[in-house]
């Protein structure tokens, strides 16, 4: 934006030449700058330490969404599927992720996953060899290793929370296969979601129930014993170790949420 600068029919000290920046209206020594912002952008190279600020950071949150949005806006139904980032190439639960992507592939559903290796990677190759969407959504890590090779469609995320909305927002059911930290927290995120109702629409299936059956007898003995949690919550788990009945978990909600939608 260059400066206008405008006079009035007198120019005395009453009546100074103003500067406009913008909304900012300069007078007297203040006008002095005689240089465009073309200018002062192209020409200085000022300290960086701004672009570690929070305001710049809002702005970089924007654009992860923005791009995000941009990304998936013509994903068609899909399906999230969590799991463990180390699953090696040669244990069953990899085999077992193929199968998965596989299966949501055959049914129709694109399968998105982090992006990583293990089991997401497993899951991508499922979906992708089958001809499905095979997404990744990756995430900046201090030992990041980038997107798996069977990710078709990919995003990179700085922000964990940026990324986790679009797990959900693109979405009509989340399968998570055994993990640890990060799948626990993917889980509880979603549960806590369709919980307080900010989500309606989808179930959660929990894949293996040698893995996830000390978790879900622990939810139903206590957290729901205890009251912390009501008996409509402890439902929205789903434990199933046959890929069919997860398959028509999946089906199942994505015609009740077609209805609605
Ligand atoms: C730990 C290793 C690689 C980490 N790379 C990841 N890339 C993408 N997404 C990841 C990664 N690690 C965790 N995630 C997310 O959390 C879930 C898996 O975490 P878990 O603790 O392994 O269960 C997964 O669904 C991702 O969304 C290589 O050893």
């Amino acid at each position: 934006m260059s400066d206008q600068v405008t006079h009035s029919v007198q120019d005395d000290a009453e009546h100074p030449p103003e500067r406009h920046r913008g909304p900012v209206v300069l007078r007297r020594s203040r006008q002095a700058e005689d240089s465009t912002t073309d200018q002062r952008l192209l020409d200085s190279r000022g300290p960086s330490d701004w672009v570690h600020t929070d305001p710049w950071r809002v702005l970089r949150i924007q654009a992860e969404f923005v791009e995000g949005f941009g990304a998936l806006a013509e994903v068609p139904r899909a399906v999230t599927v969590f799991g463990s980032a180390r699953t090696p190439r040669d244990h069953p639960e990899y085999q077992l992720g193929r199968d998965i992507g596989t299966a949501l592939a055959n049914a129709g559903f694109a399968a998105i996953t982090g992006g990583g290796p293990g089991s997401m990677e497993a899951v991508n190759r499922g979906a992708s060899e089958a001809g499905g969407l095979s997404i990744g959504l990756g995430i900046e890590l201090p030992f990041e290793q980038g997107l798996n090779p069977w990710v078709d469609l990919g995003v990179n995320f700085r922000y964990f929370f940026t990324r986790k909305t679009m797990f959900i927002k693109y979405a009509q059911a989340f399968i998570c296969l055994p993990g640890g930290f990060g799948t626990l927290d993917e889980l509880f995120e979603a549960l806590t979601l369709v919980q307080t109702k900010k989500v309606t629409k989808f179930p959660v299936v929990l894949f293996g129930r040698d893995y996830w059956g000390g978790l879900y007898e622990w939810v139903r003995n206590t957290v729901l014993a205890e009251g912390k949690i009501g008996e409509r919550d402890a439902a929205l788990l789903h434990v199933t170790d046959d890929i069919d009945d997860a398959v028509g978990v999946v089906l199942e909600a994505y015609k009740a949420w077609e209805d609605t939608h």
